[in-house]
């Protein structure tokens, strides 16, 4: 059973505000989340708050969330794609996650204009309710259709049984196509070390605060996820 990778997640208004032991609380993951949607300011804030974080010495994941999904920003019209434009200037990102529902247009411009090697992660989100497997199937076959390298989903839960729908509908949909699923809220925290056995290929963390509900810290999960993964 092979280990998820651990994704630390961050969303800090600007560099300043970035905690100074920075380097050793993402030490256990494997990449590093920016929610630029938390920064406040302009494209020159978050490019120099990338520029910080990837001193860390991690690979940066760089999440640009619309307001429809939980984003923190209202962001202009093309505001997203000039802002990915100006960073990959200076950062090339391991990864870009786009929204495949609420964002198709930013999904096709990054799949399309991302810089070699990057990976583009469309992917749909629900804080409210469970959608259903038989959704999370359409979007799956549509984020493969779209030429996105995977497909996340981090959706509410209510009980364990939909906690168990999601881990099995990833056992059977990651045998083709790439994904990271989560259960988002109290009931579903297990799913953030669970899911990695049903395939999903990642798990998100946070340094400080918490950038979902029921997510776990980078210190609570990097010691459980080398305790059940090899
Ligand atoms: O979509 C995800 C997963 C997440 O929502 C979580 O549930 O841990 C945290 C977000 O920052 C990230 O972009």
């Amino acid at each position: 059973m092979s280990r998820p990778s651990l994704i630390a997640s961050l969303a800090y208004p600007n560099a300043a505000a970035l905690p100074s032991d920075g380097t050793a609380r993402v030490a256990p993951a494997d990449m590093v989340e920016v929610r630029l949607d938390a920064v406040e300011g302009e494209a020159d804030t978050a490019v120099a708050l990338c520029r910080e974080v990837a001193g860390w010495g991690r690979p940066l994941l760089v999440t640009p969330r619309s307001p429809g999904e939980g984003g923190m920003r209202q962001w202009q019209a093309g505001e997203r794609s000039a802002l990915l434009d100006a960073l990959w200037a200076e950062i090339a990102p391991a990864a870009v996650d786009v929204e495949l529902r609420d964002s198709p247009r930013l999904l096709e411009w990054t799949v399309a204009n991302g810089p070699a090697g990057t990976e583009v992660i469309a992917s749909f989100h629900d804080f409210e309710g469970f959608p259903g497997v038989g959704w999370l199937e359409v979007l799956a076959l549509e984020a493969q259709a779209k030429g996105a390298d995977r497909f996340k989903a981090a959706v509410r839960v209510a009980d364990p049984g939909e906690m168990a729908d999601l881990a099995c509908w990833t056992r059977s949909r990651s045998r083709s196509f790439p994904l990271i699923t989560m259960a988002v809220g109290a009931a579903g925290s297990l799913s953030r070390l669970m899911n990695g056995a049903f395939g999903s290929g990642a798990c998100y963390a946070h340094i400080e605060e918490a950038t979902a509900p029921g997510q776990l810290s980078v210190a609570e999960l990097a010691p459980l996820l080398e305790r059940f993964y090899v």
